[in-house]
């Protein structure tokens, strides 16, 4: 850390990573109790002590807190440059091709951590990561593999399951996989690649029971690491299924998944199921998912009048970044076409793009030539763009999990954001449960006289005319 002089060490989920993370040695392990967790049981210490390194975990912080750097860092301290020379003498063993996969369920956000990944190695050394993302060009990325060796791989499910299932891709010796997102990796639609992935990909710590291992047997044994804002049940029953021992990694603490969960039947055979019961833990997932900064808003109209009052909200919060949430991808035209004919820069971003299109979109947004991104759920999971001062939900998003990631994408790492749901009269009620499952306010308010009103405020307003 001391040189990556762009690190703070007070990043929000910092503190709780530096157990995981060998570049930080120097303040020596950190242990269940010292994280302030309610399971002090000695065996889990001990084994935490001794394993701080090989430990499967879920790590769970609010959204841009910062757990991209939280496996990212640890990763590069054993298999990249800045890795520091083992005294155990396993340095003899035979270097293997690929040693981190991380997987990503976009484009985008596999693109960005590997941004990460090559700001931190350098000119010279960014060869060592290489991203698999789906909508680029196959052969050239199996050429690239052939050719560069990389030691991580970042990409998408689909990408990287149809490269291994072509032989070209030899992950069995890989010691870290990295699922960013693990919630929404779970789901139904990545379930096949996802399944081919977790098989593939290095072998799980859980899969040798004796508990005495060889330093060659450790070598091939495979760390998962699950990340997200929001880890619902669904997860949670993965991962215990996946690791020997995992941890749930949160901000200000650590707690065992054994210790602290019901211990029910687990279903590999399939995707997350969505019964009632995961759905009510699903909701549990959404309450501190957002970071504390951030302030919430809802503002009721009539559909018709939707982009309009998404404008008057601009200009009343005087916001310079703004993403505005739709369900649907034929409605996004219609809305930039509504901004951009009242003189407000606006571009739609969604899957149906060609990926030019979608990147050349978010490189104008990120630079700010565009002042409103109209987007879908594409945009939701961990895109960072530190300028984003206003997130909008024009359509209502299904469920809090998801109204967590799109109000994430502002306010991040520290800074201020407000979140607007525009919604229609009878849609009120949703936004009340969002905040009562959230555990945040959501003030009512209006856009009058170019002003972000309170809706006591206007009703002041009207009594006094
Ligand atoms: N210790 C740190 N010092 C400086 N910058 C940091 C630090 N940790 C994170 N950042 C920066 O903060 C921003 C947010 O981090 P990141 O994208 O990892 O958040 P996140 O927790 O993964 O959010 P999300 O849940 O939305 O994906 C990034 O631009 C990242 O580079």
């Amino acid at each position: 850390v001391k040189n990556l002089p762009h690190i703070s060490r007070r990043a929000p989920f910092y503190s709780s990573v530096r157990f995981l993370s060998r570049v930080d040695r120097e303040y020596g392990p950190l242990t269940l109790a010292s994280l302030g967790s309610k399971s002090k049981s000695e065996t889990t210490n001990k084994k935490i002590k001794n394993n701080l390194e090989q430990l499967d975990a879920a790590i769970e912080s609010y959204t841009g807190s910062g757990k991209t750097l939280a496996y990212l860092l640890p990763i590069l301290s054993e298999v990249g440059p800045l890795k520091k020379k083992a005294s155990s003498g396993e340095e003899s063993v035979k270097k293997m091709e690929i040693e981190a996969v991380i997987v990503a369920p976009s484009r985008e956000l596999g693109m960005q951590i590997v941004r990460e990944f090559e700001t931190l190695l350098g000119p010279v050394d960014k060869k060592l990561v290489q991203q698999l993302v789906g909508g680029a060009n196959r052969s050239r990325q199996e050429e690239a593999l052939k050719k560069n060796k990389p030691a991580i791989i970042v990409g998408t499910p689909g990408r990287i399951a149809e490269i291994s299932a072509s032989g070209k891709l030899r992950t069995h010796g890989c010691r870290y996989l990295v699922l960013d997102e693990v919630d929404q990796l779970l789901s139904f639609n990545f379930w096949e690649d996802m399944h081919r992935i977790l098989e593939h990909v290095g072998r799980r710590s859980g899969a040798d029971p004796r508990g005495t291992k060889s330093s060659l047997a450790r070598q091939g044994e495979r760390q998962t690491i699950m990340v997200s804002a929001t880890v619902p049940f669904s997860v949670i029953r993965a991962a215990r299924s996946w690791g020997q021992d995992p941890l749930l990694v949160q901000t200000k603490r650590v707690i065992s998944l054994e210790s602290v969960l019901p211990s029910g039947p687990l279903n590999m055979s399939g995707p997350a199921s969505s019964s009632s019961s995961s759905l009510n833990l699903q909701s549990q997932a959404a309450v501190e998912s957002l970071p504390p900064a951030l302030k919430h808003y809802y503002c009721v109209t009539r559909l018709q009048h939707k982009v309009d009052t998404l404008r008057k909200c601009v200009h009343a919060l005087d916001a310079k970044s703004v993403i505005a949430f739709m369900n649907h991808t034929r409605q996004l035209k219609d809305a930039v076409f509504k901004l951009e004919a009242r003189g407000m820069k606006a571009e739609e971003l969604h899957g149906d793009l060609g990926k030019l299109a979608r990147s050349t979109t978010l490189k104008k947004f990120k630079s700010g030539e565009v002042r409103v991104m109209v987007t879908n759920e594409l945009s939701a999971r961990g895109l960072d763009v530190a300028e984003c001062d206003l997130v909008v939900n024009l359509d209502l998003p299904t469920d809090s999990i998801h109204y967590a990631h799109r109000a994430g994408r502002t306010g991040r790492l520290g800074r201020k954001g407000n979140v607007v749901t525009i919604c229609e009269e009878p849609e009120v009620f949703v936004v009340k449960k969002l905040q009562k499952q959230l555990g945040v306010t959501i003030h009512a308010c209006e856009f009058t006289e170019g002003k972000l009103l309170f809706k006591e405020e206007v009703r002041t307003l009207d009594r006094m005319r």
